[in-house]
């Protein structure tokens, strides 16, 4: 069987949402604010680390004007600590163990800055899985524009079969690429899974190889 599938990676692959908390509330106590709960930066995720700050930002009234001082901070505790608490969902290694065994080429597309993103999966030894990592600076736009997407599926040269994501900006991102989307429902998406745009939802990674021969007979 060949053909490309990307993933994202923040709600998709692994549960990040732990490690992430974590650097947001160490970056506030060197602000001398308040931590903000979990469930509050799980909504703030999946538009990149910059635009989080400033939705922390405004959740703790703090000016623009720190923004990218505030940015750093968060990367420099992110980069400390980017695989302490994350874990990947259930089924992820098999999964694309199975897939890549079955000669499947896989990539991955995150609004994740590319290096902590490698620091994570070197730490929960998922890398040797991709044959492409694009980050969300790994061009000068980031998803939902379309460009990352197509730049991993043009890296893998092969049909490009599927895009796995979790997320609003995934759906979009997908659509705008004209890609197959199959939607994870565990992740952080926001919307009720019906009003997504996607060619199917799933819940679990033991399921999602069934999907693929009927994308493959399209
Ligand atoms: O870092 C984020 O905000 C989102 O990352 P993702 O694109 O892997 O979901
Ligand atoms: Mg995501």
């Amino acid at each position: 069987m060949t053909g490309a599938i990307v993933f994202d990676l923040d709600g998709t692959l692994i549960d990040s949402a732990p490690d992430i908390h974590a650097a947001a509330n160490r970056m506030l106590a060197d602000c001398g604010e308040a931590p903000l709960d979990l469930a509050t930066i799980i909504g703030f995720v999946g538009n990149g680390i910059p635009h989080l700050v400033r939705l922390v930002r405004q959740a703790r009234d703090i000016p623009d004007a720190r923004q990218d001082e505030m940015t750093a901070t968060m990367l420099a505790h992110y980069t400390a600590h980017p695989a302490d608490l994350s874990t990947p969902y259930p089924g992820v290694r098999s999964c694309l163990a199975d897939l890549k065994a079955c000669g499947y080429r896989l990539g991955l597309c995150t609004n994740k800055f590319r290096a902590p993103s490698m620091q994570i999966l070197d730490a929960l030894e998922l890398t040797g899985f991709f044959d492409v990592v694009i980050g969300g600076d790994s061009l000068p736009v980031k998803k939902p524009n379309p460009a990352p997407l197509q730049a991993a599926f043009d890296a893998l040269g092969t049909e490009r079969l599927l895009y796995v994501g979790d997320s609003e900006v995934d759906a979009e991102t997908a659509q705008r690429a004209r890609i197959p989307f199959a939607l994870f429902t565990r992740g952080y998406r926001k919307t009720p899974v019906a009003e997504l745009p996607k060619t199917f939802a799933f819940d679990a990674f033991d399921t999602l190889a069934a999907h693929l021969p009927a994308l493959v007979a399209r």
